[in-house]
């Protein structure tokens, strides 16, 4: 197969954290870069690249991306027959970025009047505290960015102005109410119309999520592309201070294995986390079902399947590039 020219897929649309975040990993002007509308888009996408977020330190792990990238890592898309063609990821490096959450109204809206707040999960979450306090009736609504959000709130407050991007679906009792959305301040500044009305609103006022530059491979688990060598050290030398090369992540099947795995190398377990349910369940966004009446409408083979898999983060003394163990797969 001829080299691809390097592309990276990211959670937009564009002024998402995430988009953030790939432009500080993918410094090259010639890897594209190509908004995806959901993090399961991302991982489908037929890129050499992709910028995702992995973790925070207030709300925890990215669930849709723990599920995206244990579903979609070499040996299970060697593995189970029906996720062939799916594309295979590996980490190249991680990145650190403090996160300062805004609340964005139409530009001269009380803050007393907003009916709804729209953000991705995660700033939600983050937000938790401050949302209580402020917005005690309001209805909460998680979309798929918080860039998704600001233009959401933008969209439904110039209904006649055609949207920059298609807004999220509103319920219609709330549409003709005012809405906010956090979202970053850099973002809120770059849409004229919204107003700024509290920054700072994360629980934490030291808010930091963990975002992974993946990188995809083939069958041999070599890069798709020639230059894709190039764009990852570029991005590790972007990030080299924070990240040092020998962190490595590893998807185990079976905790057990962890004892042995941990146990047969001067290794130090930095993390591990465990997804319950698979990505490609969009029921609740990723999420495992809140009531436990719903458990039933999650696949039996999916939640038997990915129950038992773990996203496990070590730093070594030398990159390792193999686990040699059974069901323990280097990401
Ligand atoms: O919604 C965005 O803007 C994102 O890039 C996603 C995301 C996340 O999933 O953690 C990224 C950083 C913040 O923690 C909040 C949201």
């Amino acid at each position: 197969m001829p080299p691809r020219d390097p592309t990276c897929a990211y959670l937009g649309p564009d002024g998402s954290y995430t988009s953030q975040a790939a432009r500080q990993l993918v410094r090259l002007a010639r890897v594209a870069l190509i908004p995806c509308a959901t993090i399961a888009d991302v991982f489908a996408a037929d890129t050499t690249h992709a910028v995702v977020p992995l973790e925070n330190t207030i709300h925890g792990v990215v669930q849709e991306t723990l599920g995206c990238l244990l579903a979609s890592s070499p040996a299970a898309a060697a593995e189970e027959e029906e996720e062939e063609g799916q594309p295979r990821w590996s980490v190249s490096t991680t990145y650190d970025k403090p996160i300062q959450h805004a609340l964005v109204v139409k530009r001269g809206t009380p803050i007393e009047n907003v009916r709804w707040v729209a953000s991705h999960e995660q700033a939600l979450g983050q937000c938790q505290a401050f949302l209580g306090a402020t917005f005690p009736s309001a209805k909460i609504l998680a979309v798929s960015s918080t860039a998704l959000a600001a233009h959401t709130v933008h969209a439904y407050a110039y209904p006649d102005i055609p949207p920059v991007h298609a807004p999220a679906p509103i319920p219609d009792t709330l549409r003709d109410s005012p809405g906010a959305a956090i979202c970053s301040v850099e973002l809120a500044q770059s849409l004229s119309g919204l107003e700024i009305v509290r920054k700072s609103i994360q629980d934490v006022q030291d808010n930091h999520t963990r975002f992974m530059l993946l990188c995809r491979r083939d069958a041999t688990g070599t890069d798709t592309a020639a230059a894709a060598a190039t764009a990852t050290a570029a991005a590790a030398t972007t990030t080299a201070a924070q990240d040092p090369a020998s962190t490595c992540f590893f998807r185990i099947d079976d905790p057990r294995t962890l004892t042995a795995f941990l146990g047969r190398r001067s290794t130090t377990l930095v993390a591990v986390h465990s997804k319950a349910f698979p990505a490609s369940s969009r029921a609740n966004n990723g999420h495992p079902p809140s009531h436990p009446q719903e458990l039933h409408k999650v696949q039996a083979k999916y939640a038997e399947k990915y129950n038992k898999r773990y996203l496990v983060e070590v730093v070594a003394p030398t990159p390792l590039e193999h686990a040699d163990l059974p069901g323990v797969v280097r990401l």
